[in-house]
This record gives structure tokens, sequence and C-alpha cells, in this order.
């Protein structure tokens, strides 16, 4: 009797806390294999139900992103658009072969109206919009990047703060930059400053002594020597890597989208392994360079000690704190004041910012040197208009190009009729986004503006909209911003198509570096054209005969700079 009492295999207790509570295995029937057999069982049991937790937590995943997907498919087939559901061919075909994507979302607008909804894949949905007024509300309501964006700069430049995705993240950043670059204004205005110009010019010079210059290399050294040295200081001007520098950022800015697509990135892949190098070493030059321009700072102190204390008066209530106007790594460490401050986001946020501006800058000053060629009146006229506002002085100022109201309109018409990319694109990775026409569009949808639809809109900017005529901007209605005391840079402000003007972007995520770059831009053709006539070679193709203006996708022409008999 004694023995079957003991071997009652419900005495083993069934939880660690039995075990706990009572006499301990010693107690428990030897039947069942004691104390051993607890510990196996309880192993087993708490194995299981681990499996159990996690199927379930697996299962549960999979419910929440099938129930997004059907949300997706839902709202997404609520807003007009082709049928195809898994991923629309035409759109497919376009992107494969890389055609002009704004040409087939302007049919798809034909037919389906100012909101288009196209099926990229399954699980992507791209809506076009392109009524103005929308358009505005998209860009002002959708706050994040598509996280293709983000991760295009991210592998080519490291962490950096500046164009990821996320609003909340980018921020601070953002202000801090805008600090920076309107303080590189506000030291201008009235004084002799963006003297980089001068040694632009000389370089400009220098590689002059050449038969002809190809206008976009051209362009893209000029836009490379502005930005450099804006972010960079004198530093960058006497740095002995600097050509190096240059051709390292034009081949990662290449090929850097492609391989952001993937969505593991292929190391395996010895191109990618090559672009890897490629970026790795332009990391090591951006250190460099960023130390150099730190040792010149504490060794110079060039810079101007009233106009600093003036600049930091400007700033005195911002958040970001005292700017140093030599060093760029500054301000995005100002700007931080916790983990953005970090020595490799400044590295970061320095390509980043070399890679965007030095492209953009550099098709924008390629295409006005193109247009200059196509219209040799347009740069006859824009001569006397700089001529008149300089009146003789040899020093080019910030508020003497705020007067050149034909030069600010030449640059703005150039913008308007060959933005940097088809497509503005957005996204609101957390929110759903109900626009005023009742249409809702699901988070995480891609949203785009396609820029030379709306930008060409003959409702909008007349039947002559796709033809270069910089006078558009001159007309009465449209104000591009005339000094208002000494650092009154009021561009757009008051243009009243600025929801059909969109070459910089608008809203919440819109380019930092707008005022700026038209005005470093508009300074750098006025210096040019003082000194120089642009004209073309005459070996030059007849498609760029003056007679046809229907240039949008201009050819990149060779050119010669002779200089004006002063
Ligand atoms: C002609 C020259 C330039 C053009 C055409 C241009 C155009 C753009 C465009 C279209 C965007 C996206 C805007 C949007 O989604 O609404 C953008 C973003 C940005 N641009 Fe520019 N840009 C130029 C030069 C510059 C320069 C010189 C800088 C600074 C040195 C700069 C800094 C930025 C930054 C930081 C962003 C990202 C803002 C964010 O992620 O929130 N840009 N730019």
């Amino acid at each position: 009797m004694a023995s079957a009492a003991s071997c009652d295999p419900s005495a083993v207790p069934f939880t660690l806390l039995g075990a706990l509570l009572t006499a301990g295995p010693a107690a428990w029937p030897a039947c069942v294999g004691g104390g051993r057999a607890f510990l196996r069982d309880y192993a087993q049991r708490g194995t299981n139900a681990l499996l159990w937790a996690g199927l379930l937590a697996v299962t549960w995943l999979l419910l929440l992103r099938v129930a997004a997907l059907l949300r997706l498919w839902a709202l997404g087939s609520r807003i007009p658009g082709p049928h195809a559901l898994l991923a629309d061919p035409g759109l497919a075909a376009v992107l494969r072969t890389g055609g002009d994507i704004a040409g087939f979302l302007s049919k798809l607008h034909d037919s389906y109206g100012p909101v288009v909804r196209l099926w990229v894949g399954p699980s992507q949905l791209l809506v076009s919009v392109k009524d103005p007024t929308l358009v505005k509300e998209v860009l002002t309501k959708a706050e994040d990047k598509l996280p293709l964006t983000g991760r295009t700069y991210n592998l080519a430049c490291g962490r950096l703060g500046l164009f990821v995705s996320s609003f909340v993240k980018v921020k601070s950043t953002r202000e801090s930059l805008k600090i920076f670059l309107n303080e590189k204004l506000t030291v201008g205005a009235g004084q002799s400053s963006f003297k980089i110009f001068d040694t632009v010019m000389d370089r400009i010079s220098s590689i002059n002594s050449k038969d002809s210059l190809d206008s976009r290399s051209l362009s893209h050294h000029m836009a490379f020597n502005i930005i450099g040295a804006t972010l960079l200081g004198d530093a960058f001007f006497d740095w002995s890597d600097a050509v190096t520098y240059e051709e390292l950022l034009m081949l990662v800015a290449k090929d850097g989208c492609f391989w952001a697509s993937y969505a593991v990135c292929p190391f395996w892949n010895p191109s990618y392994r090559r672009y890897q190098n490629l970026c790795a070493k332009l990391k090591i030059l951006t250190e460099k360079i960023i130390r150099k321009s730190r040792d010149k700072k504490s060794s110079l102190r060039h810079f101007d000690q009233g106009s600093y204390l003036k600049s930091k008066g400007a700033v005195k209530d911002s958040k970001i704190g005292v700017l140093d106007e030599t060093m760029a790594g500054q301000f995005f460490r100002g700007a931080a004041q916790g983990p953005l401050s970090s020595e490799e986001e400044i590295c970061g946020n320095i390509m980043g910012l070399m890679l965007h501006g030095i492209s953009t800058s550099g098709n924008l000053i390629d295409n006005i040197l193109t247009r200059l060629v196509l219209f040799p009146k347009l740069q006859e006229q824009l001569h006397v208009e700089i001529v008149s506002v300089c009146n003789g002085s040899p020093e080019l100022e910030v508020d003497d190009v705020l007067r050149m109201q034909f030069l600010l309109a030449t640059v703005c018409e150039s913008a308007r009729l060959l933005p940097a990319g088809p497509l503005l694109q957005r996204c609101s990775l957390q929110h759903d986004l109900t626009l005023g026409s009742g249409i809702t569009v699901p988070a995480g949808a891609i949203l785009v503006v396609p820029l030379p639809l709306v930008q060409m809109d003959a409702s909008v900017w007349g039947n002559d909209a796709n033809q270069f005529n910089p006078h558009r901007f001159l007309k009465k209605d449209i104000d591009l911003g005339a000094p208002k005391g000494s650092n009154g840079i009021n561009l757009f402000t008051k243009l009243v198509k600025t929801e059909s003007f969109l070459p910089f972007g608008s809203g919440s995520r819109a380019c930092v570096g707008q005022k700026f770059v038209i005005l470093a831009i508009s300074m750098l053709i006025a210096n040019l054209l003082r000194k120089y006539e642009v004209q073309p070679h005459p070996s030059m193709s007849r498609e760029m005969d003056s007679g046809s203006s229907h240039f949008n996708h201009l050819p990149n022409p060779n050119i010669i700079l002779t200089k004006r008999r002063i």
C-alpha cells in the first residue's frame, strides 16, 4: 500500500512554484523519476509554452500584415486608376526601360483625373497627384520621405540626420542647416561676402585656357566648389585631394539608388563591393577635409568678427545655440544636443549634402548656361541688367543680386522647365491622408507629384507653358522678393503660383537650400557674365540653333568663354 501511494504521479508538482512549495525533490515519488523527472517535464512544458507563444506572436503579426494589406487594397481600390491589381504592366515597363514616367502619368491623369493610383506590386501603392490645390495639401500633410531615399543616403554616407524618411528624426538637423545657410546670406548682406566666387572665377579662368569647355562638367565643377566652400570654408580651396574627391562624389552619386533598391544588399556581388569601397574612400576624404577645415579655422580665425557677432545675434533666440561661421560640422553638432552630434553623423551629413547639392545645383547651372548659348539676346539683356545694377562697383553683393530681377527670373524659369527630377516623392508612414477631395490615401502609400506636368500646366502657365520665357516671372502679380532691409530675402513668398512652381518641393520637407542656392547661382552667373561672354563652340550641332526654343531636354553644349572688354 505504501509503495502504491508513493507512485502517485499527481504528487509531482506541476509548476516551479508548486515545486518550491513542496518539501522538494526528495519528497516526490521515486517511481516517476523523482526530481529529475520533474525537471525534464518542466523543461518540456516550458519549451512547449515558448513555442506556442512564438507561434501565436507570428500568427498575430501575420494577421496584422494581412489586415493591413486588405485595408491597403480596399482603400487603394477606391482611388481612381487602372484595374491592374498586382503590378501595373505599363508602369513596370516604364520603370524597367527608364522611360518618360511623367509622360506616362500624364496619360493616366487625362483618363482618371487629378489623383491617380497605380499598383507597383501587391503591397505597394503609388498615388500621383497633379491638381495644384491637392499637391499643396499632400506636400504639407505627408511629412515622411520614401524609405528608399533614406536607404540610398544611408548606404552611401553611413549614419546621417538629413534625408532620412521620418520627419521627426530629420526636423532638428533641418532647422540647424537652415540657420547655417541663412547665416551665410545674412553675413553677406551689405558686405563683400560670398568670397567663394572670386576663387570660383579664378578657377574658371584657369580651365578656360583650353579651347572649349563641356558645359555639364564645368557646371558640376562650379557647383562642387560653391557647395564645398560653403560647407567647409576656405580650407576646401587649397585641398590637394579635391580632384579625387570630386570624381568619387560623381561615381557614388551615379549608382546609389540602384544598390539601395535591393532589400538585402548583395555583398557577394563584386560591383556592389566596389561601390562600398568608393563610399569608404569618400568617407575617409570627407573626414580629412572636415579636420582640415577645423584646423584652418583654429589657426587663422580669418572671418570677420563683427559680422560673426551680428549673425550670432540673429540666432540668439534659437534653441540651436551659437553658430560657428567657418566649420560646417559645428552646425550639426549645435543642432543635435544629443544623439545627432556624433562625428560620424557630421561626416554623413556633409557627404549627403555634397551628393545632393552638387548634382542638383550642377544641373541647374548647366541648364542656365545652355539657355545662354541658345538665346544670345537673353545673355545680352542679362549683361545690361548686371552692369547697370553694379554701376561700376568691382564687388558684387547679395543685395545687388536681389535687385537683378531679370537674372532671378531666368534662374527660376530654368528651374521650372527642367526640374532636378521628374517626381517629388513623399509618403505618410504612420497615418492615412484624407485629401480635401474626399480621397483617402492609406498610410505607407508612395505619393508622387509629377513636376513636369505641374510646372508646365497650360491652365496655370498659359499656352506657352513649355517655352522658355523668364518674363513670365516678371509679371505684375509675381514678386520675386525685393530686398527688405539688409537681409530681406523673400524669394517666392509672394509668388502667387507657388503650388505650381515646385523645383525645390514645398511644405515640411521642402529643400532647405533653396534660397541659398538661387542666390548663389544668380551670383555665379552675374559674376560670370560680367567678365565673359558665353558662346557656342563652332563645332556644335545644328540642334543648338537658337531658332528653336523647345529644349526641355537640353543638349550638352561645348561652350567658349570669351573675356569681355571692360
Ligand atoms: C538647384 C539646386 C537644388 C535643387 C533643385 C534642390 C531640390 C530639392 C528637392 C526637390 C528636395 C525635396 C523636396 C520635397 O520633397 O518637397 C530637396 C530636399 C533637400 N535639399 Fe535640396 N535642392 C538643391 C540644392 C540644395 C542645396 C545646395 C542644399 C544644401 C546645401 C540642399 C539641401 C536639401 C536638404 C537638406 C533636403 C532634404 C530635406 C528633408 O529631407 O527634409 N538642397 N532639394
